[in-house]
């Protein structure tokens, strides 16, 4: 396949309430979309999209040093051959690309020979609990459709303080069926004793995993003989030095693309975890709609019977589109003109 061509718009859009990160309370989501011209041997000419959106907080890497890097390699490539089926952009740069530029590169390039032939079939997802124990009580109590196998919710949020997150906790399973549990996230804002202690407050049966529950990740094997409650990697998938090997307790791997890298990093840790009988769920990190549908194509190809983490649309208060977008085809023209051209 030739690159023929490649433009870089930005979007900026608005959430739909302040989202809430580390530091940040985000009012709004800005990133970068990348447009490739390109010629297949067998489909012609078409187009391919990527999304780079570093998220403030997590991400190491600025928008405009994602942007900088994205316009060195994209000019690297023009007229270019590339393979999508092995593309790894790192041979195109002398300096360590950034996973969101690895992740709108290699997907836009990789993704047409990962997609199922079965796009029909609903991928299973674990919604993700945000606001208040009332928010949440109210979105789980107007449940309609069938019961997702676990909803997902942040905890550790406080000043140290387990109780809020104790109550929150035991409200939430006492108002959903049996067979639904909770997926926790700590982002390591607890000490090893705190989270033993949130663990012997309730009713661990019904968690799933917490996530990242400890701040020194060298904790996680002590928590989980502590408690038997089984944990899951993530911020430990984002340094770059990482390499997979299987933990007593660990129950996950949730790999961020956006925020670990492009698709071959991404294939060789789910790879790995798989020949260790790790589960993986593939996660989003607040992109929009076009990154967002590029999970769940990754979702389908690595993991289509786990509950994903893909239910962050919800925090926009607009969508970049609403219509599905044919793989090949130009994106409207209203799409585009929404962005910003900052590269061509
Ligand atoms: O993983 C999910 O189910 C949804 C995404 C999600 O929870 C997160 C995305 C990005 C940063 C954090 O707020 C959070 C996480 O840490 O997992
Ligand atoms: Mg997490």
């Amino acid at each position: 396949m030739e690159i023929v061509g490649s433009k870089i718009y930005q979007y900026d859009l608005p959430l739909a309430w302040p989202l809430p990160l580390k530091a940040t309370k985000l009012k709004s989501r800005q990133g970068l979309v990348l447009e490739l011209k390109v010629n297949d041997a067998d489909q012609g000419v078409g187009y391919l999209y990527g999304e780079a959106a570093p998220l403030p907080d997590f991400s190491l890497e600025s928008l405009d040093a994602a942007r900088q890097q994205l316009e060195e390699i994209v000019s690297a490539l023009a007229g270019q051959e590339v393979d999508p089926e092995s593309f790894s952009c790192q041979e195109w740069s002398d300096q360590p690309v950034y996973p969101s530029v690895a992740f709108a590169l290699e997907s836009a390039i990789g993704l047409p020979a990962l997609r199922a032939d079965d796009m029909e079939t609903a991928l299973p997802v674990a919604p993700l609990l945000t606001g208040s124990t009332a928010d949440m009580l109210k979105r789980t109590g107007s449940w309609s459709s069938c019961w997702p196998s676990a909803f997902k919710l942040k905890v550790a949020r406080g000043d140290g303080e387990l109780k809020p997150d104790v109550y929150r906790v035991r409200q939430l399973l006492e108002a959903l069926p049996e067979s639904v549990c909770l997926r926790l996230d700590a982002n390591r804002g607890w000490s090893l004793e705190q989270a033993v202690e949130f663990v012997h407050q309730i009713d661990s049966d019904r968690i799933t995993y917490i996530e990242e529950p400890v701040d020194t990740a060298s904790d996680c094997p002590a928590f989980y003989q502590q408690t038997r409650m089984p944990f899951a990697w993530d911020e430990t998938l984002q340094n770059p030095e990482f390499e997979f090997s299987p933990q007593t307790g660990l129950a996950a791997i949730v790999v961020k693309p956006t925020l670990v890298g492009g698709i071959r990093r991404c294939e060789s840790l789910v790879s790995a975890a798989r020949d260790a009988g790790i589960h993986t769920v593939i996660s989003s990190t607040f992109e929009s709609v076009l990154g967002v549908n590029t999970l769940e194509t990754l979702a389908r190809a690595w993991a289509p019977r786990e509950a994903a983490g893909l239910d962050t649309l919800t925090a926009f208060k607009q969508q970049l589109f609403d219509q599905p977008v044919a793989l090949w085809q130009r994106l409207p023209g209203a799409v585009l003109q929404q962005m910003e051209l900052v590269w061509r």
